[in-house]
């Protein structure tokens, strides 16, 4: 099997580039490595890997974007098995799909490879965007791009605080952030809510770095969950924040949750969306978002 790394010199804030030069002194087996250069390099890396037509076994080096490009780009690539090393700020990918603490663990996967199908989620048909973890409107999408373009979060993640980046803007969004009303298809049945602080849709329990938004989601059961919450006044927004580390926000009536193959949302003005927690530009009144479970599925490495 071959091995390839791909490493992510910016995740983390530069801790993916130090965690690869320590991991590599302990690789005592062959493989080959790229830097990505660019939002997008490490999907058509991975794009690339799939032409070889070979059993690969490939590692990135970063956070939630740049799995979500491996991922995606491994969807339908029987031969890619796909693992991480986390080192991102959230590192929701690793939460849930399998990643290495050290190089030993390599040695003993390569002794045995085996690989597990993994779901992906789909927003949009023609082109598709996938997302490995979750992908979602409104207040989460806001706080994801006001953390993502801020200047302290590169100093907050060197003193090890990336989480509390997080939390400052969930504090500053949480009074700019303007509602929005919500339109949801699901399983042929129409809801409205209104005041709408986010919709997401999850493919595992995770967003946010940590938050246990969707308790009930698992990346094999060819289903996705969609969370709603709507009608909280702001300061109770906090508290339920407080819960959602836990998962325990699910027992409050504002909290929604839907399970489906397919989800069709609606909103009545712009609204900012991301992708695994990266900005995915905004959603508006003029079309509808087509969420559901990618008919091609990626490959874990079996760990
Ligand atoms: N050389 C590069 N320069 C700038 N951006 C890059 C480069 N290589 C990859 N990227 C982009 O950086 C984005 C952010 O990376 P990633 O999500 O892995 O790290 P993070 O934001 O620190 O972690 P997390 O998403 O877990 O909070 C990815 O979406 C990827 O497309």
């Amino acid at each position: 099997m071959d091995i390839v790394f791909i490493v992510n010199p910016t995740a983390g804030n530069g801790a993916a580039l130090r965690k690869w030069h320590k991991f590599s002194e302990a690789a005592d087996f062959p493989y080959e490595y790229f830097l990505t250069h660019s939002a997008g390099h490490a999907f058509r890396l991975v794009g690339k890997l799939a032409e070889r037509r070979r059993k690969t076994l490939v590692i990135g080096f970063g956070g939630d974007g740049t799995m979500r490009e491996i991922a995606a780009a491994a969807a339908g690539a029987e031969l890619l098995y796909i693992a991480s090393v986390p080192a991102g700020s959230g590192n929701d990918f690793a939460r849930s799909f399998s990643c290495f603490s050290g190089a030993q663990q390599i040695s003993r996967l390569l002794a045995c490879p085996a690989g597990v199908l993994t779901d992906i989620g789909q927003v949009g048909v023609r082109p598709e965007q996938l997302f490995a973890s979750s992908s979602g409107l409104g207040f989460d999408a806001a706080v994801a791009h006001a953390v993502n373009h801020s200047r302290m979060k590169p100093w907050l993640n060197k003193l090890g605080l990336g989480n509390l980046a997080y939390l400052i803007f969930v504090v500053t969004t949480l009074f700019a952030f303007k509602k929005f009303n919500l339109t949801v298809e699901s399983d042929g049945a129409l809801y409205h809510y209104e005041d709408v602080w986010l919709a997401t849709v999850s493919n595992q329990p995770y967003f946010g770095g940590g938050m246990k938004i969707s308790p009930r989601s698992s990346a094999h059961d060819g289903q996705l969950e969609l969370t709603v919450v709507h009608r909280l006044p702001r300061l109770k927004l906090l508290a339920v924040f407080g819960t959602v580390f836990s998962g325990s926000h699910t027992k409050f009536p504002e909290v929604k949750q839907f399970r489906g193959r397919h989800f069709t949302l609606a909103v009545d003005r712009p609204v900012p969306r991301h992708l695994d927690g990266d900005g995915a530009g905004m959603a508006d009144s003029q079309g509808k978002l087509e969420f559901r479970v990618s008919a091609k599925q990626w490959q874990q490495a079996k760990l």
